[in-house]
């Protein structure tokens, strides 16, 4: 039986720490899927360089301040979120569960906590929107080469209340990925992470037969949508034009990028590197990170991912100019480990443990924090 089947479950038998779900996640996931969210480019070398950057920079606290009352939220274009943090587009969810991205959709409504889809869930935006009712969320592209598919996904993600619209630049191709080339897995030609293309007009009408006939080429012509090798900022420009809704561009590390992100029409940037899933030996995200603060000079908020683990992680990335972070993969291993219990476990550890780390670092808000909260090592 699966973790997530029991019915007594309780917080008392969970995992707390970040690498006791990573172990329950791969005690309970065949080798496939576990190693599909576990692995990292190449050597691993990229993911070890997002945990080292953390590390490098320590928290100097101040003492004797009044910490009585706390505030965790924050304001992104126009919206009052609960916390700093959101739930990373991860896609493919049903290979951690049945249900898929409903789950997480689902908890982040219930904690206040904002989601951002992944292009590529196994669910179609509507259903998880349905799930969230009036909550925060975000759909994340992969820019389809076909402009009418682009366009498709854009108003759908607008009908169902998604207010901004993330694209994802740094995965046009695949990683190279030394776990799913040896565990021989890829959980898309099983057919995962079809929810937005198998339910959308344009996408079908390409089919010469539907995916329920012939699910193979089906799922190749998905696959090679998203294998846009041509982006290029003018594509990006393109699809500023096609939508009003606030567009963030996902997957800069570079501060000539993150000008040119802004020369493009971008109302905000996403550092990441992908978790470290794309480009072997790449700079940690924290340390490209006050870099592309310095060469957005104001203009535009700045997230970043890639490495978040826990409270300290967040308020490091906040005090060198982030107004938010992301989260990936700790909340899909509890996703697989314990379902909906793991997924709120998770979020509401984090959000206690920020809340911990903020008022003992001598902060009560998130407006208080700044550089002078840390020291480089
Ligand atoms: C299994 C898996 C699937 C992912 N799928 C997507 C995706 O569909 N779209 C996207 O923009 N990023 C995707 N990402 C990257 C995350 O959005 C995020 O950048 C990354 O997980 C952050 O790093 P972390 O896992 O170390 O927190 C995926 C990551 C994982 C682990
Ligand atoms: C066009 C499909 C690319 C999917 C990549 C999924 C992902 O982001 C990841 O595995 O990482």
């Amino acid at each position: 039986m699966n973790y997530y089947e029991r019915s007594d479950l309780s917080i008392r038998h969970l995992p707390v720490a970040f690498h006791e779900w990573e172990q329950k996640a791969r005690e309970i996931l065949a080798a496939g899927p576990f190693g599909y969210v576990y692995g990292g480019a190449g050597a691993g070398d990229t993911m070890i360089a997002n945990r080292k950057a953390f590390e490098r920079y320590r928290i100097r606290p101040r003492i004797c301040c009044d910490i009585s009352k706390r505030d965790l939220t924050i304001r992104l274009f126009g919206q009052k979120l609960q916390v700093p943090f959101f739930l990373a587009p991860i896609g493919v969810n049903s290979i951690l569960h049945p249900d898929g991205e409903l789950v997480p959709a689902r908890v982040c409504a219930q904690t206040g906590v904002p989601y951002v889809l992944s292009n590529v869930s196994s669910q179609p935006m509507e259903k998880v929107a349905d799930e969230m009712k009036e909550a925060v969320r975000w759909f994340q592209l992969y820019p389809p080469k076909n402009k009418e598919l682009t366009q498709s996904f854009l108003e759908r993600a607008k009908k169902a209340g998604y207010s901004a619209i993330v694209v994802t630049v740094d995965s046009t191709m695949l990683g190279w990925r030394e776990t799913d080339l040896r565990n021989a897995y890829l959980p898309f030609l099983e057919g995962h992470g079809m929810g937005n293309y198998f339910t959308d007009p344009v996408f079908l009408s390409q089919l010469k037969q539907p995916p329920e006939e012939d699910k193979q080429s089906a799922v190749l012509l998905a696959l090679d949508e998203g294998n846009n090798t041509c982006f290029t900022w003018e594509h990006f420009a393109e699809i500023r034009k096609r939508t009003d809704l606030p567009l963030l561009l996902k997957g800069v590390t570079h501060p000539h990028d993150a000008r040119l992100a802004i020369e493009h029409g971008a109302d905000g940037i996403i550092v990441s590197n992908h978790g470290g899933r794309q480009l072997d030996g790449a700079i940690g995200t924290l340390e490209a990170l006050p870099e592309i603060v310095q060469s957005a000079a104001g203009d535009v908020p700045i997230l970043l991912d890639s490495g978040i683990r826990r409270g300290a992680d967040i308020l490091k990335a906040l005090a060198l100019g982030a107004s938010a972070v992301l989260v990936g993969r700790p909340y899909a291993y509890a996703l697989a480990a314990a379902g909906e219990t793991g997924v709120k476990a998770v979020i509401e550890n984090l959000v206690a443990e920020t809340e911990f780390q903020l008022a003992i670092s001598g902060r009560s808000s998130l407006q208080e924090i700044d550089a002078s909260l840390l020291t480089k090592m």
